[in-house]
This record gives C-alpha cells, sequence and structure tokens, in this order.
C-alpha cells in the first residue's frame, strides 16, 4: 500500500479555466493529473456508440463500471483511447460535454466512478480538475480551489478556443450551452458543483492564466508549508 499522497482539487464551472491551471500546475510540480470530466465525457461518448440512453441509470451504471478507458500521456499531450479508438478530439465537442453533464446527474453513475477517479493519487502528488474534486472525491485534499468566472467570460474564452481549433461556433449558442450546463450542474441532487467550504475561491473573469497561476502557486506554497 502506498503512503498517502498530497492532493490539489480544482473544481468550477465549464470554461473557467480549471484545465488550463491544472496542466501547469502538475507540470510545475512535476504532479500527476485527473481530468475526472474527460471520465464523464468518455462515459457518454460510450453510450452514445452503444446506443444507450444518457438519461437511463440502469443502462449506464454498468457501462461506467466496465468502461475500457486508457488516458495516454503523449509529450504535453493526454490522448484518449475508448474501446482501442483514440477519441481526444471527438470528447471535447459541447454536444459530448452536453451529453457528460447529463449522465453526471445520476447517483449511481458517479458512485461507479469514484474508485477509477481515487485511483489517480499516487506520488508524488495529485492535481484533480472537476465539478465535485473538493466536496466527495478527495474531501481531504490539502489544497482546494475553486475557480469562476462570468458565464459571458466563459463563452467568450470558448468560443476563441474553438475559433483557433478552425471550427465556426456563435457566441449565443455558447453561452446557452454554458448557461444550460452550469444550472443542471449547480443544481442536481447529488456532488452539485459548489465551492467546498474550505476553498479559495477565485473569480479569474479579470485575471489573465499567468495572474491565476501566480496566486494559486503562493497558495499552494503557503498550505503545503
Ligand atoms: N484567465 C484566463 N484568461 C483568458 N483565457 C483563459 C483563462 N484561463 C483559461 N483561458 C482559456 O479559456 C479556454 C477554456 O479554458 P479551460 O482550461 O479549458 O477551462 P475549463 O477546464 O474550466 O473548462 C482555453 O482556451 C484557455 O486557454
Ligand atoms: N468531477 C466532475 C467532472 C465533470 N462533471 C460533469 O462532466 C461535464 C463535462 O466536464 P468537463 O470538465 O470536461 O467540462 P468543461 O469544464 O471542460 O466544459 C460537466 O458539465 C459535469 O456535468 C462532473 O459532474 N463531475
Amino acid at each position: 500500500m502506498s503512503t498517502h499522497a498530497p492532493v490539489i482539487t480544482v473544481d468550477g464551472p465549464s470554461g473557467a479555466g480549471k484545465g488550463t491551471l491544472c496542466m501547469l500546475l502538475a507540470e510545475k510540480l512535476g504532479w500527476n493529473l485527473l481530468d475526472s470530466g474527460a471520465i464523464y465525457r468518455v462515459l457518454a461518448l460510450a453510450a452514445l456508440h452503444h446506443g444507450v440512453d444518457t438519461e437511463s441509470e440502469d443502462a449506464l451504471v454498468p457501462l461506467a463500471a466496465h468502461l475500457d478507458v486508457q488516458f495516454v500521456a503523449e509529450g504535453e499531450l493526454v490522448r484518449v483511447i475508448l474501446e482501442g479508438e483514440d477519441v481526444s478530439d471527438t470528447l471535447r465537442t459541447e454536444k459530448v460535454g452536453n451529453a457528460a453533464s447529463k449522465v453526471a446527474a445520476l447517483p449511481r453513475v458517479r458512485e461507479a466512478l469514484l474508485r477509477r477517479q481515487r485511483a489517480f493519487s499516487e506520488q508524488p502528488g495529485l492535481v484533480a480538475d472537476g465539478r465535485d474534486m473538493g466536496t466527495v472525491v478527495f474531501t481531504s485534499a490539502e489544497v482546494k480551489v475553486f475557480l469562476d468566472a462570468s458565464a459571458e467570460e466563459r463563452a467568450t474564452r470558448r468560443m476563441n478556443q474553438l475559433q483557433k481549433k478552425g471550427l465556426d461556433v456563435s457566441f449565443s449558442s455558447l453561452l446557452s450551452e454554458i448557461q444550460e450546463r452550469d444550472y443542471r450542474d449547480r443544481n442536481r441532487a447529488v456532488a452539485p458543483l459548489r465551492p467546498a467550504d474550505d476553498a479559495l475561491v477565485l473569480d479569474s473573469t479579470e485575471m489573465s492564466i499567468e495572474e491565476v497561476l501566480e496566486k494559486v502557486l503562493a497558495y499552494v506554497d503557503a498550505k503545503l508549508k
């Protein structure tokens, strides 16, 4: 049995900059990284591939328990392999994000994915990105951050991100998708999106990526001392 590894949790809504911050933190500290949203996305995609209803808890639980997924580090990128197929690009679409937030609202589905997420906690430490990392999955984490930003700023960031990939997207449809997903994530009965009582809450609306990283690194230093 391995000794306890320290954990930093970063929770918050879509587009707040969690993935970016977690990647930079993991790189800087040389720690492992858990993108828990990718696990919910993979499950949603597996359901779509197998024609399983994304609202049927009974059908989704066995799929969640037997998910054949691998996360393969490739330089700075992590490739996601589902049932032998590289699904890294498909996974990031809004369609899959939206389906992920539907499967993620089902209590027994969340339960089935808990162990898989906790298994990422290995030496020398873990940076965990999600919605309930600090409130449910790693409640005794040494450092907890809740990263937020206004919905308009998050939709703008997502639009720029998609445009850089050559995708044509409308701001208004992105904003309403983000608002719909926020509402579902914040109001579900199990593991709703909210800051842990002991989390540092950071509103990044007016902050650059560098400013967010600097502030969080200073907080991590102070907490781990
Ligand atoms: N503080 C920030 N200011 C401006 N853009 C940001 C900031 N943080 C992240 N971004 C950009 O916003 C987009 C969404 O960030 P991401 O890390 O994927 O968010 P999340 O994981 O919370 O959904 C990315 O293109 C990223 O480069
Ligand atoms: N720990 C987590 C992570 C994601 N999720 C769900 O999975 C969806 C996709 O998560 P994500 O982190 O990949 O989404 P983005 O923030 O990248 O848009 C979210 O909208 C949540 O509904 C969750 O319920 N719990």
